[in-house]
């Protein structure tokens, strides 16, 4: 029979902590959908009271499976908690569940409050009973707790046992400030389940200050701890909190957590790991982190030919997991490490079949190797790749040619006599038999210049003739600049990121000594691509 490990998400609280983030009550509500379907136990809403948008979420938050918990903090000292305002707050929520944070360092009690050992005690007993009398669940997150047990563990246990006592379900064990090794945690919390709380009621909230958060939640589950607060992709203060992302499939896919626990996230959910961790990143307009554990781009990515090579006999010589069970892909990206397995592999999912031992495998391979000698960089920018091979292969359509282009910068007074950029475009191309000549300043939304590489795009995408519509859901979303080393001389590589209405994302590369060209040829490279894939005509006389 297995024991029951309970998941408590805090991205919508201690996430929203993080520097720059800011989550709407939309955003807000979307977040917890997608925390309910993966099948955690507890959503920690917010704050309410704290702030309008916490507030607002309590009153439009989506009916969940999960129990949405309203998060406050105990007390203040000379006030009953039936007088305390922000207490009153955090139960108006009236959520089922909620969690209170209070101290248990002595040095914060009596430095950070500002008041005695044992008035700290009682606040704690009396909000956590508060809560229970009416009905509530109660939690207690037991802020700076391993770092009071170190300096006075005599006291750090008190304030548990006030929460204990007073009538908390669970009894969370916090390392606020992030510095607390696992082995300390592993060790701490033996001891206080040894001193008379079961582990069934202790959870587990660490921070990554050290790198080492997840180790640490690990280290409390071993030690007996059955609750363990995270975030989604290990958002929240400072640096961040347990990355739930990472702990999940690790309970569900790693021993002895497997085979010992069960959890709300069922293997169908699981699948949807990968896209929940995106998701988040897409909200907060974040590119997602590649070598994210589990969910990353390059988490399953197998660069160097021995690997690709192995991957392609069985894919468990070279991958820990299989990528499906998180919902994630494996990649066999191109690059100066790739040999022909790579190569055939990325060639198919082109949809272009070459047999072994084809003599323009080699040549493909060649001109990969020699251009990432001159600096272009393949792996990241695979849609270029591909365009590389179809050249070879002879199967790139000359859809259009470009004769000429050209952009210009300007610094000039605008009507309220300050200094402005101006940048314009000009690109001649020759589509259909025609040739056709477009201009365009770059503007955003409020009227501000957006620089000589959006004058140029815009110019290239304003009219392309009968391709057109096939570009016109096209957007650039990332734009990454690289001086490096193409042979013995400098040169600037531009990676660029596009991405569809059909929500297809793909990165193509340029390289010269002058940016303006390396950006156009990755412009030129994502405008190809995307014609390619849509299965755009050949006009037939470019
Ligand atoms: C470890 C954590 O991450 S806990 C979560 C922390 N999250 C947040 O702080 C975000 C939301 N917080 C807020 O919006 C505000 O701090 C509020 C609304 C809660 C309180 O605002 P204010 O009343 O203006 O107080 P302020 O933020 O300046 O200071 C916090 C007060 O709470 C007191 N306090 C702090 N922790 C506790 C506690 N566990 N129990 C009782 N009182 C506490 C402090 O002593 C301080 O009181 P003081 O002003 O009398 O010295
Ligand atoms: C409660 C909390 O977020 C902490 O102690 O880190």
């Amino acid at each position: 029979m297995k024991e029951r490990l309970t998941l408590y998400d805090t991205t919508l609280r201690d996430g929203q902590q993080t520097q720059g983030v800011q989550f709407s009550t939309d955003e807000k509500c979307r977040i917890a959908r997608t925390l309910d379907a993966l099948g955690v136990d507890y959503i920690e809403g917010g704050w309410p009271g704290a702030n309008p948008t916490d507030s607002a979420f309590f009153e439009t938050a989506p009916k969940t499976r999960a129990r949405l918990t309203a998060f406050g903090m105990t007390k203040r000292a000379g006030r009953s908690a039936e007088n305390d305002e922000v207490l009153a707050a955090v139960l108006n929520a009236n959520t089922q569940s909620v969690c209170l944070v209070g101290k248990t360092h002595d040095f914060h009690v009596t430095t950070a409050l500002g008041i005695t050992l044992d008035e700290n005690l009682e606040n704690i007993a009396k909000s956590i009973a508060h809560v229970t009398r009416q009905g509530r669940e109660a939690l207690f997150d037991a802020e700076h707790f391993f770092d009071g047990w170190k300096a006075d563990p005599a006291y750090a246990l008190d304030c548990l046992m006030a929460a204990h006592q007073a009538g908390a379900r669970w009894i969370v064990l916090c390392d606020t400030n992030g510095g607390t090794l696992p082995h300390e945690i592993g060790a701490i919390t033996a001891e206080v389940i040894a001193r008379g709380i079961p582990g069934t009621q202790i959870g587990i909230h660490t921070h990554d200050d050290t790198g080492n958060a997840v180790a640490g939640s690990l280290a409390a589950v071993d030690a007996g701890a059955r609750q363990v607060q995270g975030t989604l992709n290990g958002l929240g203060e400072r640096c961040g909190n347990a990355n739930l992302t990472t702990l999940i499939p690790t309970f569900l896919l790693k021993e002895p957590y497997a085979s010992r626990f069960e959890t709300g996230v069922t293997e169908a959910a699981l699948t949807g790991m990968t896209r929940a961790s995106r998701l988040l990143d897409d909200i907060l307009n974040r590119v997602p982190r590649k070598a994210a554990a589990y969910v990353g781009a390059s988490a399953f990515a197998h660069k160097a030919g021995l690997h690709a090579s192995a991957i392609l006999k069985d894919p468990a010589t070279y991958e820990h997991v299989d990528p499906a069970l998180v919902g994630n892909v494996r990649v066999i990206p191109m690059s100066n490490q790739a040999g022909q397995s790579n190569l055939r592999r990325r060639l198919a999912e082109a949809g272009l079949d070459v047999p072994e031992g084809d003599p323009r495998l080699a040549a493909i391979l060649d001109e990969v190797k020699t251009r990432e000698g001159e600096g272009y960089s393949y792996d990241g920018a695979q849609a270029s790749f591909e365009l590389v091979a179809r050249r070879i292969l002879d199967r790139l359509p000359a859809f259009f040619e470009v004769k000429r282009y050209r952009v210009t910068v300007e610094r000039r007074k605008n009507r309220y006599d300050r200094m402005v950029s101006h940048s314009e475009a000009v690109v001649v191309v020759k589509v259909g038999g025609e040739k056709k000549l477009s201009v365009s300043e770059s503007r955003d939304a409020e009227g501000r210049d957006r620089g000589p590489v959006n004058a140029l795009w815009r110019a290239l995408a304003k009219d392309l003739g009968l391709y057109q519509p096939y570009i016109d859901d096209m957007k650039l979303v990332d734009f990454k600049v690289r001086i490096t080393n193409g042979g013995t001389e400098a040169v600037t590589r531009v990676i660029i990121d596009s991405e569809d209405g059909q929500g297809r994302r793909w990165a193509t590369v340029g390289v010269s000594p002058n940016i303006v060209d390396a950006s156009f040829e990755a412009l030129l490279d994502a405008v190809v691509w995307k014609l390619v894939r849509d299965g755009a005509p050949v006009s037939g006389k470019a």
